[in-house]
């Protein structure tokens, strides 16, 4: 899989690949082939080259003509190996990739096979494939995760599981994440975002907007979550994250000193530390001193599979690494699109601060306490959000696997391939969103004048992601502190975009901070 929310979007070399290479090469070699001996006037290397050459073309047609006769998807598989993954990975770092996609929509058609990196793909779009990719159970589409990526994040999260393995897995997660529990904790999620945004910005007069939307968004989540108090641990796991975050994009080369090799140690450290937590809450509910449904961790240590067993460590360990991965990086984006946003547009500006201005008159109301019901009247702020999401989606895209031949389209998409879902081509088709190109978040205000499956952000069917409810609440929360406290300005005008694969502004966001005090 390419992405990861944790979903994450990064390119890999798939390793069963190199085995299968291995083996057609050994059979494709021509007889007739003659290898010249070390006195030849060829130089031993261009003669190796030409071979490889030859034979990486000879593997090529031979996978593509086991599929003669059936009708694969059109599109180009690029050059032998590296398929169009130079080009794709060009675009990438040029924030041009939707456009890499609308490219070859208009060349193929919404559904076109490529090759990224030794492995070959088909991307479906449009409002139809996206249908087909995320409706139903056993749907014919299974997760990817590349070997080096499932390395740091785990080789036993939800991500790996199907059926009633994945059913139970996100049940739980949903025990905390639904928005009945959430309504719970949003007074604790809007104490702890005042007090973690005062104490990163207490006496500063400017800031790097992504890196404290990062440590403010892991805070957040490791405290409410995972009920890790502040101090030095959350700090080192923070780190970690960070170290293990940069690992998920590097070659897998587990040597010291390496991007991979120190998100391996990082993943240790993380998955000691979370052991401890593990084993500190079930001594504390063992004694009675707390109850399943405190908190993540508590979930997670008293659940128990339809055999009545409970869930080994490491599985525990290892959705505990997705669910940090996968909230804060992503959450992170849309805060940081809505700094931009904010310091570019005055009009946006002036709305979002009117509604926060009676958000704080019901935070004085309520004796400086903002409620669940306060969180939902915040429908502008909310709207901006959804438009940030549409035009930038934090997550561009993922990779599935095919599990069994599928028919779509007219045609045939065999299984084992890699499959490609994306974001763009709906969020940006002008049948669905009028004038696509506008930022314009009054499209949110009717929710059922957009067709299903047209606007994924979050994904959809039965992976959508759980977090969503909880990510809104923190965006909301987050906002509100920020307009009524404070004025901002960019220090870099213009700051582009950049996808490393995930979209940040390229400088991280450098920001000239004034404190304001508004009244309600
Ligand atoms: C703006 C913020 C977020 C965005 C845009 C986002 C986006 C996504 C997307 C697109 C998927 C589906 C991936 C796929 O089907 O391949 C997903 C899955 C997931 N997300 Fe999020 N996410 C966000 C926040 C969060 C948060 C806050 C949490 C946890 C607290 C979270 C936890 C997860 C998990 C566990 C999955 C896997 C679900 C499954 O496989 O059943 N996400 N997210």
């Amino acid at each position: 899989m390419i992405y990861l929310c944790v979903p994450r979007f990064s390119l890999y070399i798939n390793p069963n690949m190199h085995l299968h290479l291995h083996t057609q090469l050994t059979m494709e070699v021509p007889s007739n082939l003659e290898v010249p001996s070390l006195d030849s006037k060829l130089p031993f290397q261009t003669i190796i080259l030409v071979t490889i050459i030859v034979l990486l073309g000879a593997y090529f047609k031979l996978k593509v003509s086991l599929h003669r006769g059936k009708n694969l998807p059109p599109g180009s598989l690029g050059f032998p190996f590296v398929g169009e993954t130079l080009s794709f990975l060009k675009a990438q770092k040029q924030d041009k990739t939707v456009q890499w996609i609308a490219d070859r929509i208009t060349k193929y058609g919404p559904v076109f096979k490529t090759s990224l990196i030794s492995s070959k793909a088909i991307v479906i779009t449009g409002q139809a494939g996206n249908k087909l990719v995320f409706s139903g159970g056993d749907n014919g589409f299974v997760s990817n995760l590349p070997q080096s990526l499932s390395s740091i994040l785990g080789k036993h999260s939800i991500f790996e599981v199907t059926g009633s393995r994945h059913k139970l897995i996100r049940g739980a997660m949903m025990t905390f994440l639904k928005p009945e529990s959430l309504q719970r904790i949003v007074g604790e999620m809007d104490s702890l975002v005042k007090q973690q945004l005062f104490q990163e910005l207490n006496g500063k007069d400017s800031t790097h907007g992504v890196r404290l939307m990062k440590r403010i968004t892991f805070k957040v989540t490791c405290s409410l979550l995972f009920g890790l108090p502040e101090g030095k641990e959350k700090d080192a796991l923070f780190a970690d994250f960070i170290l293990a975050a940069k690992g998920t994009l590097a070659i897998p080369l587990d040597l010291p000193g390496t991007a991979f090799g120190n998100a391996i140690q990082a993943r240790r450290r993380i998955s000691k530390l979370f052991s401890q937590l593990i084993s500190r809450k079930r001594r504390e509910m063992e004694e009675g001193k707390v109850r399943p449904d405190d908190n993540m961790v508590s979930t997670f240590v008293a659940l128990k599979d339809e055999n009545g067993e409970l869930l080994p460590e490491e599985e525990i360990i290892d959705n505990f690494v997705i669910l940090m991965m996968a909230s804060h990086d992503t959450t992170t984006i849309v805060l940081s699109m809505f700094l931009r946003l904010l310091a570019r547009d005055a009009e946006v500006r002036g709305k979002v601060l009117e509604e926060q201005r009676q958000a704080l008159k019901a935070r004085e109301e309520n004796g400086g306490k903002l409620g669940w019901s306060d969180v939902q009247k915040m429908k502008y702020t909310w709207r901006v959000s959804q438009e940030l999401m549409r035009m930038t989606p934090p997550v561009f895209g993922n990779f599935k696997r095919t599990s069994r031949d599928i028919s779509f389209g007219g045609f045939h998409i065999p299984k084992g391939w890699q499959i490609m879902w994306v974001t763009s081509p709906t969020h940006m088709d002008e049948k669905i969103f009028s004038e696509p190109e506008k930022f314009n978040p009054s499209r949110f205000e009717n929710p059922r004048s957009i067709p299903p499956y047209a606007y994924i952000p979050f994904g959809a069917g039965h992976r959508i992601c759980p977090g969503a409810d909880f990510a809104r609440s923190e965006v909301l929360l987050l906002i509100h502190h920020l307009v009524t406290n404070y004025e901002w300005a960019e220090m870099i005008p213009n700051e582009p975009i950049i996808r490393e694969p995930l979209p940040y502004p390229a400088m991280g966001l450098p920001l000239k901070l004034k404190p304001k005090k508004i009244c309600a």
